[in-house]
């Protein structure tokens, strides 16, 4: 192909775009009307025979909100292929004037192959830099398979020895899921993924990390499926308690508490801890609440007591911070046949990067933990189930979320000596913040799931 380029000129490209990115899962901006699309960076990966593919970022513009910079790397071919369909951006069958098949390139086999080529090779490709971490190598014709995990980025499996992510919504900057894994695997920390390489360019004057390349745990499972593995097995015997039924989950539980203890202890003493100001973290929360309470009306209702509660932390003084995970939940937490591993230190999605890599209290991280327990826990109670039935399952469920979140900080404060349990309001406080993210979290993304922080919050301003 002599240049996807010309064939498909970035007028053309950006239209299709504007109708296809708001149907995908790691489009953050869902809801929004898009203004415009622009292409920031288009560099050609290959074009060979009948297949062309380009890196591309592209700047998409909203009538009332910031804009937002998304990664699309992009395959073109001249006919359309069947197993490819299900990826499909445009033509050639699709609108008049679009002459190639188009398509996510990360999709196809033969794209992989060239990314895993780059990737051993390291160095400069066009605008994009691909850097080994110091002492790592990636060995030459790794296959790689995309995982089809629905998720906030694409990630994959090369070789099933590593693990590409490629970050979907770019923010201009460093990464925290590159800056923090780097720092943790320098300290020694053995409850992470090792990260091997990253992949950076130039946006707008400013070093952006575009992906990152961590050791895949092969035979590992993530903490949210055995979690709800553990709660279903309690469902099936009614008349059993969480701790006589063979799946309890307690034992991991408690393990996923040292692991996280462990990887705060080399946050910070790799990067430093520091203390701030209880009221301006009480402030922050009351904004976040404000915010979501004007975009989700089922929040009015809740709102007052949710408001006591950050006033409570206004007056605790000063509050010990660090750099820490900032999005803490159970689907983050990898069970390898070793021992336990935090993935994914990104931080929330909506926050900006400013936010994310300022330093905060590592309760924020286990009050990611309860929350995610919680939802394991009330995730298969139906809404629809007749009252007897729910009220017998909603007792089990409560048992079990109680249960896991005390074995959880047990094992934290085994590892850390300090038990998370004895910052109760401050605790509190950040179980109410992240339910309030959820709940916009899941008005936006997953509107039957909205019953689940909001449920949270009402037992949590209950007690
Ligand atoms: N190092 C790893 N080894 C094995 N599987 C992994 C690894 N990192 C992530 N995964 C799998 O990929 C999924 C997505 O990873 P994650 O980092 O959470 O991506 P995202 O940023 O898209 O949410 C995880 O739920 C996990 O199942
Ligand atoms: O994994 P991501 O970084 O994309 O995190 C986002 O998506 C999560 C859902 O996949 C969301 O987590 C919420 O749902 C989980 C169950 O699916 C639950 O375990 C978490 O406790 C709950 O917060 C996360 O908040 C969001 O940022």
């Amino acid at each position: 192909m002599s240049g996807a380029g010309e064939a498909y000129p970035d007028e053309v490209l950006v239209a299709d775009l504007r109708e296809w990115l708001p149907h995908q899962r790691w489009f953050a901006a869902k809801g929004q009307t898009i203004e415009d699309v622009e292409v920031v960076l288009r560099n050609a990966v290959v074009d060979e025979g009948d297949l062309a593919a380009d890196h591309l970022l592209v700047r998409v513009s909203f009538t009332s909100a910031p804009a937002q910079i998304y990664q699309v790397p992009l395959g073109f071919r001249r006919r359309t292929v069947d197993e490819l369909q299900q990826w499909a951006i445009t033509g050639p069958d699709g609108p008049a004037g679009r002459s190639l098949f188009v398509y996510d390139g990360l999709r196809d086999q033969e794209i992989l192959d060239r990314y895993a080529h780059s990737l051993a090779t390291g160095g400069t490709h066009g605008t994009l830099e691909l850097h080994h971490v110091p002492g790592s190598t990636i060995e030459e014709g790794l296959r790689g398979r995309a995982l089809n995990a629905e998720q906030s980025n694409t990630s994959v499996v090369l070789g099933e020895q590593l693990l590409l992510k490629l970050f979907r919504r770019v923010t201009l900057g460093v990464n925290p899921d590159v800056e923090l894994p780097l720092a943790l695997g320098e300290s020694g920390c053995r409850s992470i993924a090792p990260i091997r390489a990253w992949i950076e360019a130039e946006i707008d004057g400013v070093r952006t990390t575009l992906a990152m390349v961590q050791d895949f745990a092969a035979n590992s499972a993530d903490g949210w499926s055995m979690a709800l593995g553990s709660v279903r097995d309690l469902m099936i015997e009614g008349d059993l308690r969480a701790d006589e039924v063979g799946t309890d989950f307690a034992g991991e539980s408690h393990r996923i508490g040292a692991a996280v203890a462990d990887v705060h202890a080399h946050l910070a003493s790799a990067l430093g801890s520091s203390e701030r100001p209880a009221v301006e973290l009480a402030g922050e929360m009351t904004a976040r609440l404000e915010a979501a309470a004007a975009e989700v009306p089922d929040l009015a209702e809740p709102a007052g007591a949710v408001r006591a509660a950050f006033e409570q932390v206004a007056s605790l003084g000063r509050i010990p911070v660090h750099r820490i995970h900032g999005d803490l939940h159970l689907g983050q937490v990898l069970r390898t046949p070793e021992r336990w591993l935090v993935i994914d230190f990104e931080g929330e999605p909506a926050k900006s990067l400013e936010e994310r890599r300022r330093p905060d209290s590592p309760l924020r991280d286990v009050a990611g933990m309860m929350r995610s327990f919680d939802y394991a826990a009330h995730h298969s109670v139906d809404e629809g189930e007749s009252t007897e039935v729910s009220s017998q399952r909603g007792f089990r469920a409560k048992e079990w979320a109680e249960r896991n979140c005390a074995a959880f900080c047990e094992g934290y404060a085994a590892a850390a000596g300090l038990d998370p349990r004895e910052s109760n309001v401050l605790l509190r406080a950040y179980e109410l913040d992240k339910a309030v993210y959820e709940v916009v979290y899941e008005a936006r993304n997953r509107p039957s799931w909205l019953r689940l922080p909001l449920d949270a919050i009402r037992r949590l301003t209950e007690d």
